[in-house]
């Protein structure tokens, strides 16, 4: 059976305060976009992992794919499977594909094996194998906090807006960010921000917390958000913790991408 895990954008992110566990807890309204990898999962006699596509940093027995098959392995008796992943979701680039990848693997197996499970329950397995993995169980907009994983279903919807995601060839380690930046009690809260402002109005308003420190480190970051401001959007920012900037337009454009760069673009559906 294969699926399609999508990425997620990050419309606002406040990044509140360091946890006694080393976590931050958080506030972001994930969105999610159909930049999608594509996930196979088959029974097989034995387990297997394979890749193709772009490279998938680290080694395949570490990839969040299996993490997932092994995790639901511990509680119920799953025969072996072969799992193929076609990756074409850029990594370290703020989109999580890679949590996308391990939560879609979840609802394949629970498709393939008819393991019944709720919702909520596969969202508590995800949580256990990232903080915005949860997220990936329902790919609706959610507004997320804790460390992500604590999501409220919110009615926004960019449909039928045009999408422009841009990564440019520096790859941001989401550790290092998160090591990098002071957290603080927002002003605002994000949902009263998203709530009251429309989306012209968010240029002013909707603050990554992580742009400040991650630019200073990667201005080509940087010069990537101007750019699409530049080029007429009508709200940019990075996504989760870099390198991805996305620029939500009113209509189609055709933008100059540099070819050492990635990206993706399209209208919402
Ligand atoms: C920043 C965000 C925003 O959506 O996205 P990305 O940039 O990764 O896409 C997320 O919080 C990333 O979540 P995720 O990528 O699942 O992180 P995890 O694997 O759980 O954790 C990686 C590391 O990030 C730090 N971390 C992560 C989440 C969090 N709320 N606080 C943290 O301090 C910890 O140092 C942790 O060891
Ligand atoms: N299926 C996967 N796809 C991508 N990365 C994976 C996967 N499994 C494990 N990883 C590891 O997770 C790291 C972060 O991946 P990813 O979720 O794509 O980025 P980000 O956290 O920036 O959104 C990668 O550098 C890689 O080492």
């Amino acid at each position: 059976m294969v699926s399609f895990p999508p990425c997620k954008i990050n419309l606002g992110l406040h990044i509140i305060r360091k946890r006694a566990d080393g976590f931050h807890d958080l506030e972001t309204c994930f969105y999610p976009v159909p930049w999608t990898d594509i996930l196979e999962v088959i029974p097989s006699d034995s387990l297997s992992f394979t890749s193709s596509g772009i490279a998938i940093p680290g080694n395949a027995e570490d990839n969040l794919c299996l993490k997932a098959y092994k995790l639901l392995k511990s509680d119920f008796d799953l025969a072996p499977v072969n799992i193929h992943l076609h990756k074409i979701i850029p990594t370290g680039a703020g989109l999580g594909g890679g949590s996308s990848d391990a939560a879609h693997t979840i609802r394949l197996l629970n498709i393939v094996f008819k393991l019944n499970l709720t919702v909520d329950t596969m969202m508590n397995y995800a949580a256990k194998l990232g903080s915005d993995c949860a997220f990936f169980i329902q790919d609706k907009p959610m507004m997320g906090t804790g460390r992500g994983e604590i999501l409220k279903e919110f009615p926004l919807s960019l449909r039928g807006k045009f999408m422009v995601l841009i990564k440019p060839n520096v790859h941001v380690s989401t550790a290092e960010a998160y090591a990098g930046i002071s957290p603080r009690q927002p002003e605002t809260e994000l949902q009263h921000i998203l709530e009251r402002q429309e989306l012209s109005g968010w240029k002013n308003s909707l603050k990554n917390n992580f742009e400040e420190s991650v630019f200073h480190k990667y201005p080509v970051i940087a010069s990537v958000k101007e750019y699409l401001y530049n080029h007429g959007a009508i709200y940019a920012s990075m996504s989760g913790s870099g390198a991805s900037v996305f620029g939500i337009f009113e209509k189609e454009i055709t933008l100059n991408i540099p070819s050492e760069y990635t990206s993706w673009s399209g209208l919402l559906p």
